[in-house]
């Protein structure tokens, strides 16, 4: 294609989409929000960096709680409010429950694979309906040797290299749901880690690269790598061998090891145990691929983000974690290490989970629904094809549901005994919406439950240099990474161990 060919195919792009957006502006009435310029629409209205907050202000300043942006012809409402993502994510989820898709994303970087990009329809329930299956709250016990035995990895790591804290519970986190998917037993430096670590990368690349210009003048994708400014096309080509190294990968040792008889019972082995179920069996094995890989790329940095907040906001708040170690020393006496089974006479661990998660959000605007037809919402048009945000880390922090959001209280989830108040919400908008909740919370909340006991049982956590600065609540934001997936900004801190260091399991932990 030439140089020529590009140029006219990018003003036929630009001069429909400003001919569509100028039409459809005069005619209907959109929720509030910036103005915008012609063509370009609210490209430079957008909050890029920690949007989830600057969405919050736009909404103030334009008195909605549901906010409308135009960019480059595409729709985007944002729902600040437990009311609006009440009205339309959960009550009109008929309508709110597609999924965005992109063409650098999904059809060049090859994640069209990955069953969290499917719109709703007969499709996604199947792979819904096989995940719920294996995780729902009464199938996640079969997991928790598997959590216990990550958590117990992850004292001994802290101990032996503290200042290396990250890439432990990376490891820890990975290892432990390539256990849960195919019972693989890797050790630190198995290349399995590294191939899904960085495929699972390339997603968060391609949405922190902000717009690409393909998604835009979509006839740019017939560019050939070659051409020069194509460079998005080399970038795709190299996302995507590493996207089919993710779903195919695994998913092959684990075909090889059961042809071999050295299969273990895992969340794989209950897929093909049922697989004459099926009549297509290449689309059958798409999906068990897809179920896998999906696992390990919404499974895993969430995890390890929300585990890295929790010793973060450990080191800024010392009455809370005084306040665990009362309460686990009082259980555990300092003879043993906690068990999930311990949950019920821990309820504070419990309750600095839920205030955890509801602190900071690991993704605090959750992950986008696209409308798939026209609705209305409060007298003004939504149009079909429209990206929903439900913005929780708002609602997380709206005073009415919560009175000082940005105190760090875990007693708001107790009563004055100290028990757990069943009247208090529980913060699950950390986990999105409506029908596209995240089927994986309940697996999240034990491994996060078990990984936080096991740590405050056995270490204090204690601030190193910037840590120990007096933070101010309402500012806590700037701490954390600024985009989708959120996570505290390299921080120092020291483990002190509170225990017999003889409690820790040393060496490489088989049971
Ligand atoms: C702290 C941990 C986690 C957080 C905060 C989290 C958060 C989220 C969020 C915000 C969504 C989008 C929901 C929406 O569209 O409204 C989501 C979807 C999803 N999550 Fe999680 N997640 C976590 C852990 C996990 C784990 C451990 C797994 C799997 C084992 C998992 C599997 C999924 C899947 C498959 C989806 C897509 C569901 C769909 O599109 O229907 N997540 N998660």
């Amino acid at each position: 294609m030439s140089t020529a060919h590009s140029l006219v195919y990018l003003l036929a792009g630009l001069v429909s989409v400003f001919l569509f957006s100028a039409y459809r502006r005069r005619r209907v009435r959109y929720p509030p929000g910036p103005k915008g310029l012609p063509v370009l629409g609210n490209l430079f209205d957008v909050p890029v960096d920690y949007p989830w907050i600057g969405f919050c202000d736009i909404g103030k300043q334009h008195g909605s709680d549901v906010v409308h942006f135009q960019v480059l012809g595409t729709h985007l409402v944002v729902l600040n409010s437990l009311q609006a993502v009440g009205d339309l994510l959960e009550k009109q989820s008929n309508v709110y429950s597609d999924r965005p898709s992109t063409i650098m994303l999904d059809e060049l970087s090859g994640w069209s694979r990955s069953w969290v990009q499917l719109d709703y329809g007969e499709r996604w329930k199947e792979h819904r309906r096989l995940f719920h299956q294996n995780f729902r709250p009464s199938a996640i016990p079969q997991y928790h040797a598997k959590q216990a035995k990550a958590a117990r990895r992850l004292l001994r790591f802290i101990v032996d290299s503290p200042e290396r804290l990250v890439e432990h519970l990376r490891f820890i986190v990975g290892a432990m749901v390539l256990d849960t998917v195919f019972a693989f037993d890797v050790k630190p430096g198995d290349p399995m880690i590294k191939l899904v670590e960085n495929a699972a990368d390339t997603a968060i690349e391609t949405i922190a690269a902000g717009v690409w210009m393909v998604d835009v003048i979509p006839a740019l994708k017939y560019i050939p790598s070659w051409f020069p400014g194509a460079r998005f096309q080399r970038k795709a080509r190299e996302w995507k061998k590493q996207v089919d190294g993710l779903f195919d990968i695994p998913y092959g040792h684990f075909k090889e090891s059961m042809r071999v008889g050295d299969a273990k019972p895992c969340f794989m082995s209950t897929l093909l145990s049922n697989v004459d179920d099926y009549e297509d069996l290449a689309q059958t094995e798409e999906m068990f691929a897809s179920l896998a890989g999906v696992s390990y790329v919404a499974g895993s940095d969430t995890i390890v983000s929300t585990l890295a907040t929790f010793v973060f906001a450990m080191t800024l708040f010392p009455e809370a974690q005084a306040a665990a170690h009362i309460a686990l020393d009082d259980v555990l006496k300092g003879k043993r290490l906690p068990e999930i089974e311990d949950r019920e006479a821990l309820p504070y661990i419990t309750a600095l989970l839920y205030e955890l998660l509801r602190w900071h959000p690991v993704t605090p605007i959750a992950l986008p629904h696209r409308t798939s037809a026209d609705s209305y919402y409060q007298g003004c048009f939504i149009p079909a094809g429209t990206n929903v945000f439900g913005n929780s880390w708002a609602i997380l922090h709206d005073p009415t549901l919560y009175p000082e959001p940005h105190r760090f209280r875990p007693e708001r989830f107790l009563r004055a005994d100290g028990s757990l108040n069943p009247d208090a919400r529980v913060p699950v908008e950390g986990f999105g919406f409506g029908r596209r909740i995240c089927p994986g919370r309940h697996f999240a909340q034990d491994m996060l439950w078990i990984t936080i006991a096991h740590v405050l049982a056995v270490f204090e956590i204690q601030p190193v240099g910037d840590a120990s600065r007096k933070v101010d609540p309402e500012d806590v934001e700037q701490y954390f990474t600024p985009r989708f997936v959120s996570m505290p900004k390299p921080f120092e801190c020291r483990f002190r161990l509170r225990v017999a260091e003889g409690l820790i399991p040393s060496g490489d932990l088989d049971q």
